[in-house]
């Protein structure tokens, strides 16, 4: 097969493969850009497989740099971007499920597309189009199926965090697991626990960003591989839930754990929790309690200014989009934004008076003067108060002479 109009990003691309031809060595497309391509979807990464050993592809170009040169990838810098340039080879004795013992460079093509995940991932293509495909990739994309290149069960044994593709992929591309691959999961599960969360909260989230997010969830769930994954265990019914009532891939990460926290009925700290145990960022963890608790508010109809300024316009768009996959939601996006647009103040730098302004008008430094602030910010937000000088130092004397 050959593809006639070859996209852009390849054809930017191709000086590197002309180079290292010319040298003497064959070199390919290969990967997630092939596979993209044939499906006639973006492709973000153009990746290069070569015979060239590592040190070979050094010697014919300017700018590289070591990106995982121990297991034969360099990145070759050209005008400003960088293409990941991997020796073919073949990969032996996984003991940790994850990172092979040893790498074994090869000059053959097969031997490398062999030791890929799945077929639809295990194609070349060649700078004047021809695709190469040793393993019915095409058929299977063509067929809409993800399968394992050879034996699902070697394949998960290198590689435990291929199941977690599998499901990702079968959400991206509404694609069906071949049923031999399903079975392989069934079986290594329990290797997922070996893999680095950090690894498989990005195919977990990328998986509930695809646009057919029940497809994956539905195998999730059916292998039993959630077990085997951060505190999931305990929510089987919720996913379950989850996997019946969701319409659309969500349309970024923080709702992706927004959802599962509201499903889930988590607690502040709870949110804290599971976050944690999946590795997330500080700000992603403070950004998703924020947009929960609005989920809540949302489906309780108690949605008032004070909890609109908390939140921000972000995450109320967020929480909202959130509400409306699990159909509790009370109000119309752009009725909240505009709701939220109205207050006074969106922060406390707004406010008409600073802590320096009422150490003038004679208050105390220390936590009365921070009590202060926090009262007359609630009074602005909450339109109790007029967000003007005068007004609110009047204001915050009154309030600090009813409490002493
Ligand atoms: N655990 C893995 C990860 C990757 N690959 C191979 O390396 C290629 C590139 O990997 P990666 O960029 O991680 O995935 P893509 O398939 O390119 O998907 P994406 O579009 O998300 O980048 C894959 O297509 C596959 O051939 C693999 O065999 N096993
Ligand atoms: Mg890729």
């Amino acid at each position: 097969m050959k593809i006639e109009t070859l996209p852009e990003e390849f054809i930017k691309a191709r000086p590197i493969i002309d180079t290292i031809e010319a040298a003497g060595y064959a070199a390919y497309y290969v990967g997630g850009s092939v596979r993209d391509t044939l499906l006639g979807l973006p492709i973000h990464d153009v990746d290069i497989a070569t015979s060239a050993y590592p040190e070979e592809v050094k010697a014919l170009f300017k700018r590289t740099v070591d990106t995982g040169i121990e297991h034969g990838t360099v990145m070759i810098l050209d005008h400003g971007t960088g293409y990941e340039t991997t020796t073919f080879r073949t990969e032996s004795g996984y003991q940790d499920y994850r990172r092979p013992d040893s790498v074994k460079f090869v000059r053959s093509l097969k031997e490398d597309l062999n030791r890929r995940d799945f077929t639809i991932n295990a194609l070349a293509l060649k700078t004047d189009g021809t695709i190469i495909d040793y393993f019915d990739g095409l058929t299977d994309l063509a067929e809409h199926r993800i399968k394992a290149v050879g034996d699902p069960e070697k394949r998960f044994n290198e590689d435990a965090l291929r199941m977690m593709r599998a499901v990702r992929f079968a959400s991206q591309l509404n694609f069906e697991i071949d049923p031999e691959t399903i079975e392989g999961i069934k079986h290594h599960g329990p290797l997922l626990t070996k893999i680095a969360v950090e690894r498989i909260h990005v195919e977990f989230v990328k998986m509930l960003l695809g646009q057919w997010p029940s497809k994956g969830l539905d195998v999730f769930m059916a292998t039993g591989l959630y077990q085997y994954c951060p505190d999931f265990k305990a929510y089987q019914e919720q996913l379950n839930h989850l996997r019946d009532q969701l319409k659309r891939g969500l349309s970024n990460e923080t709702a992706v754990w927004t959802l599962l926290a509201s499903v889930f009925d988590l607690s502040w700290k709870q949110v804290n929790q599971l976050l944690k145990d999946w590795k997330s960022a500080n700000q992603l963890i403070e950004d998703v309690q924020v947009a929960t608790q609005a989920v809540s508010a949302i489906s309780n109809h108690s949605v008032d200014d004070w909890l609109l300024y908390q939140t921000g316009s972000e995450l109320l768009t967020i929480a909202n989009e959130v509400a409306q996959q699990l159909d509790v939601f009370a109000y119309e996006t752009p009725d909240l934004l505009n709701r939220y647009q109205v207050l006074q103040i969106h922060s406390k730098k707004e406010l008409a008076v600073s802590g320096q302004d009422l150490m003038s008008a004679g208050i105390k430094p220390g936590p009365q003067l921070g009590q202060a602030l926090s009262f007359l910010e609630r009074q602005v937000v909450e339109n109790h108060l007029n967000n003007q000088t005068q007004e609110l130092l009047s204001a915050a004397i009154k309030f600090l002479n009813e409490k002493a």
